[in-house]
């Protein structure tokens, strides 16, 4: 498994890492090649040792990665023109008629493009039977339950940031990732939003996931002892009142992952320090539960999507729902014609979130009788329940289409209908 090494602002970061398999993401954003359809990395900082692993793991993958490019459509380019390598074949760039020459006018021998086989064409490659899967964290973090929950007989590969998990499809390390992308109390996490737009993967499931919170300790200590709770932003969002009221006085502070707050707390034996994670997180790191179920709200629940480098073909046997984004054309109430296209047809939308659009952040309105005004510029993401096989469907988006100069479908994938039963808090 590769092995980036990025320097580490926060030291949790490094102490975590080094005790698991962990992906990490590149120092900078950076697209990966060697040998055909592969560029070299740019490695700015802390590239060290593992440098040779990284460099294998190119050299292993070259013949299978699809090119990534770094830029999105939000920070205006065209990715429809980014078409990938398939077995040496470039659609978009092969020239038959081209014989390479080299610099001093000597033609080099042309190499043949390789025949397609069979095994080019097949979808996402079963390494075995197990599909490897990439969530953010350590061991013991709900993205892996919910990893596990999405491909029950799945590989679980941790990385320590979303982007990683995205590069580790992306370059074929893994086959598919579960990243979360909203929380019933937490609301939205946009990070996984502004990835979404900036990588190519496709949404091929969601996994809803409850999520029951313990306050985690060294064994031994009491909660009088405590002066610090430690956990991800996200954690600390839920639990925030129920610190409160289980009278706490104590600093928050985020990290990256819940597990691997209780790993912090565990290596470093602080004894005034406690973690928000899970159960298993307790088991894993062997730390006491001080208290159980500190979710301000027993029906927590965070929602996961699975990602992977291809589509699904969207079916009508089932509930579908698909998300869109799109970012609105010139013109007036763009918003709400978008909105009626779904309204007339009966499809509810079950989700609307709008990010900046980074490319095109501000649009300056001049009046000449009331001067100059500065409107924010947004792409909105729209989940909706309907399937692309649905002819509705596909007029509605067709109709969108008509009012935004940039529409991207995310995906249509089957909605999560298991049932869950929300738990009830108790304290020790
Ligand atoms: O830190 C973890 O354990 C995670 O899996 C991340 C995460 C999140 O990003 O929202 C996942 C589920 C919970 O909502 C809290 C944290």
């Amino acid at each position: 498994m590769q092995t980036l090494t990025p320097p580490y602002p926060n030291p949790l970061n490094y102490l975590t890492r080094a005790r698991h398999s962990v992906i990490r993401v590149a120092p900078t954003r950076f697209t990966v090649k060697c040998g055909y359809g592969f560029e070299s990395a740019s490695f700015s900082q802390g590239l060290g040792a593992s440098r040779a692993d990284w460099q294998s793991s190119c050299a292993i993958l070259a013949s299978k990665v699809v090119s990534q490019r770094e830029d999105s459509p939000a920070d205006g380019d065209d990715h429809d023109n980014n078409v990938g390598d398939v077995n040496g074949h470039n659609a978009a760039v092969t020239n038959l008629n081209i014989v390479p020459v080299k610099a001093d006018g000597e033609n080099i021998k042309p190499i043949p493009p390789k025949p397609l086989t069979i095994s080019d064409l097949l979808p996402a490659p079963m390494h075995g039977s197990q599909l490897r899967v990439a969530y953010q964290g350590v061991p013991g973090a709900y993205s892996e339950a919910a990893a596990g929950k999405a491909y029950p007989n799945g590989e679980a590969i941790p990385c320590d940031q979303f982007e990683a998990a995205f590069q580790a499809v992306e370059l074929w390390i893994a086959d598919r990732a579960v990243l979360p992308v909203e929380n019933s109390l937490g609301g939205s996490i946009h990070r996984n939003y502004d990835l979404l737009l900036r990588h190519r993967l496709h949404i091929v499931g969601e996994v809803q996931l409850p999520v029951h919170h313990c306050l985690l300790a060294l064994p031994g200590v009491r909660k009088e002892f405590l002066t610090r709770v430690i956990s991800h932003p996200q954690a600390l969002a839920q639990c925030e009142h129920s610190l409160t009221k289980l009278g706490l006085t104590v600093t928050r502070e985020a990290v990256d992952d819940t597990a691997g707050a209780a790993e912090f707390v565990a290596a470093n034996d602080l004894r005034d320090t406690a973690a928000i994670a899970s159960a298993r997180a307790a088991e894993l790191y062997g730390l006491q539960i001080l208290a159980d179920g500190i979710q301000d709200d027993p029906n927590n629940v965070t929602r996961f999507v699975m990602l992977a480098r291809e589509p699904i073909i969207p079916r009508t046997d089932r509930p579908f729902k698909t998300s869109i984004v799109f970012a609105h054309d010139k013109g007036t109430s763009v918003l709400f014609k978008v909105l009626s296209a779904f309204a007339f047809r009966n499809i509810s939308l079950t989700k609307i979130e709008s990010r900046p659009h980074r490319s095109r952040p501000i649009r300056v309105v001049d009046d000449e009788s009331e001067g100059t005004a500065k409107h924010f510029e947004y792409l909105f993401y729209i989940d909706f329940e309907a399937s692309m096989a649905e002819v509705r469907a596909q007029n509605a988006l067709a109709e969108v289409q008509e009012f935004t100069s940039f529409l991207r479908l995310l995906g249509s994938y089957p909605i999560d209908i298991t049932p869950w039963t929300p738990s009830s808090p108790r304290q020790n």
